[in-house]
């Protein structure tokens, strides 16, 4: 057993008692879910990155970065839709809610591997609204809470952060202009904003400056990893 899961283990022992009924503990890396009369169990979850924001904002860019720095395995999110999803959206069309939800349940399920083989990994998803984080988080289950209820308790999980890079519209539309080979049309950016509700501080989110090169961007993370551990 790891270093960080002994003091995890022993920190909680003298309130196990008093528990009324499973709880996820948010501020740490490592899950311990604790009942009365168990046994407090720790699931093996390491660190997941999730790298969220519209169109164009740099997720590709920072994620193959931050991979190659951290030794970390790279889930890109582009390559799980489905070829209708791609094709509509290089026809100029924006996604519904409909069109993510399939492709959103399929990363969930990414993410609950990652979890549960204990493994270190990077996601990147542009994860606009919040109901996408709570999906890809908790997959279906996010969808029964009506929104006060889940807004409530469902916005976060251990070990899982929101990178959020955000930045201006006429930043981020110049660099997608700039860009090629792209599927993705600088027309759609504007319905991206549209769409787009920013992670609040109760969801694990760290917000990145894309003003800043990719390189500064990744040793803040790399400082919130440190500050983490
Ligand atoms: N920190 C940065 N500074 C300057 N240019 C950047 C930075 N990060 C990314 N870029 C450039 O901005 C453009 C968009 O980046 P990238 O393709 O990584 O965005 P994305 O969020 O993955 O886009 P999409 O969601 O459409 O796939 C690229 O041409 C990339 O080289
Ligand atoms: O939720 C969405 O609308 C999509 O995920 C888009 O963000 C694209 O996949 C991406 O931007 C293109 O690479």
């Amino acid at each position: 057993m790891k270093g960080q899961a002994r003091r995890v283990l022993r920190h909680y022992a003298p309130y196990q008692n008093n528990l009324q009924s499973c709880f996820p503990v948010h501020d740490l890396r490592w899950s311990v879910w604790a009942s009365p009369g168990h046994q407090a169990i720790l699931t093996p979850s390491e660190m997941i990155y999730v790298i969220m924001g519209v169109s164009g904002c740099g997720k590709t860019t920072l994620g193959a970065y931050l991979s190659h720095k951290l030794g970390w395995p790279l889930h890109e999110g582009d390559d799980f839709h489905p070829r209708e999803n791609v094709e509509k959206m290089a026809r100029g069309e924006p996604l519904t809610d409909q069109d993510r939800l399939p492709w959103l349940l399929k990363l969930h399920d990414v993410i609950q591997r990652e979890r549960s083989s204990g493994g270190d990994a990077i996601m990147v998803c542009s994860a606009l609204r919040r109901l996408y984080r709570q999906v890809l988080l908790f997959g279906s289950e996010a969808l029964t809470y009506s929104s006060d209820t889940a807004g409530l308790h469902m916005c976060s999980l251990p070990g899982v952060w929101f990178l959020f890079l955000y930045g201006t519209y006429d930043l981020i539309h110049a660099r997608m202009v700039a860009r090629r080979g792209h599927f993705m049309q600088p027309g759609l950016l504007r319905s991206q904003f549209d769409v787009l509700e920013p992670p609040a501080e109760e969801e694990n989110a760290l917000l990145l400056d894309i003003r800043r090169s990719t390189d500064d961007i990744c040793r803040e993370i790399q400082e919130h990893l440190r500050q983490l551990s």
